[in-house]
């Protein structure tokens, strides 16, 4: 990689400010206090210690929620890995713009603000079956689109993708950073039959093959196997750790995207949780390797953003419950002993 492009990248990781442990102490300390058994809203409670932790905040708030999906083109899909053509991505952009998708929806439905970032359409990444995916340059510009889109002040960032191909892509990037074979990583995407998997598990596994040696820099994943908007998704959160905002990841592809990270830096997705567990095979791996937090689980596999943007209800509980329940003193309760 060019010797300026790897300084950036190391600058990018380079001291990433760790959690607010004492705002998550006062949480644990108010959560003792409220109406309840200790530890009775199991995750709900765990949730309000993690925002406090990554928001530098005794006390949470969930005013500005951010949905950004991000989306790009793959070149893989030569390897006729997807049942559907390319051309959707920039068709779903447009249906985003217009408010027609599944996530305008489930982001309006939830208080979030929605917004897509296309990164150059009509220039798909190369075919990592033959080549790295992005140049360098290409790389670090993406990383940066996904860094740019973050606005400091957000109270909660929901991260997503669209890309027709990129499950292929969050195949193969999490094959190489967490051990193979493919067939571990490799699902049914938009709708694949059996067949159709097996095939995308080999091709997989020839891009492994491939670009062997080079697949131990988490940051050589990301570039050479991954797609301009999982890039973008990996800056973003990056940006979010640097402006201490917490984030919902979504299901499968953004859970990848987000993954060289936790290469990178042992704690590095700490200020992530992960919004649902996609029925995308892969993922529950994945989720596992990720040692993360997932809030939902309901047979979801959309992508989009969707499963972070539905998680942002439970957030918004267990928020609600820790700033607005009563203490056992308030309320006239008797605590145990
Ligand atoms: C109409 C439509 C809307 C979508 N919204 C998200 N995806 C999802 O499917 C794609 C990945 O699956 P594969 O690897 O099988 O191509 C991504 O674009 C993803 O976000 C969609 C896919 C389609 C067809
Ligand atoms: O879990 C995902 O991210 C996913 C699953 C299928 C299609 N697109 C995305």
């Amino acid at each position: 990689m060019m010797a300026n492009t790897a300084d950036f990248l190391q600058d990018l990781v380079r001291k990433l400010p760790g959690a607010d442990v004492a705002a998550a102490a006062a949480v644990m300390q108010r959560q003792a206090i409220l109406t309840k058994p200790p530890g009775s809203l199991g995750v709900l409670e765990e949730a309000v210690s993690w925002l406090a932790a990554w928001q530098r905040r005794d006390m949470p708030r969930l005013d500005q929620v951010d949905v950004v999906v991000f989306a790009g083109n793959h070149g893989v899909t030569a390897q006729g890995i997807s049942p559907y053509p390319s051309s959707v991505t920039e068709q779903m952009v447009a249906n985003f713009e217009a408010g027609g998708a599944a996530i305008n929806q489930i982001a309006k439905a939830n208080g979030a603000a929605f917004s897509v970032v296309p990164l150059m359409l009509d220039r798909p990444t190369a075919d990592f079956t033959v080549e790295p995916a992005m140049t360098p340059l290409e790389f670090r510009r993406a990383l940066a689109v996904g860094y740019d889109a973050v606005v400091p002040g957000t109270d909660l960032l929901c991260l997503g993708e669209m890309g027709i191909g990129n499950t292929t892509a969050a195949a193969a990037i999490s094959a190489a950073l967490f051990g193979g074979p493919a067939a571990r990583w490799a699902g049914r995407g938009t709708g694949l039959d059996a067949d159709g998997v097996s095939h995308k598990a080999a091709v997989v596994d020839r891009a492994l093959a491939l670009h062997g040696e080079a697949l131990n820099d988490p940051w050589e994943v990301a570039r050479r196997l991954g797609g301009r908007e999982t890039a973008a998704i990996l800056g973003a959160v990056l940006a979010a750790r640097r402006h201490s905002i917490p984030v919902l990841l979504d299901g499968f592809v953004c859970s990848a995207a987000a993954a060289p990270l936790s290469k990178l830096l042992p704690d590095g997705l700490d200020h992530c949780m992960i919004g649902h567990v996609s029925a995308e095979a892969g993922h529950r791996h994945l989720v596992q390797e990720l040692h993360r937090p997932a809030l939902l689980n309901l047979d979801m596999r959309l992508g989009e953003g969707s499963g972070a943007a539905l998680a942002v209800s439970i957030v918004r509980a267990a928020v609600a419950c820790h700033t607005g329940m009563a203490t056992f003193t308030q309320a006239g309760v008797t605590n145990r002993d």
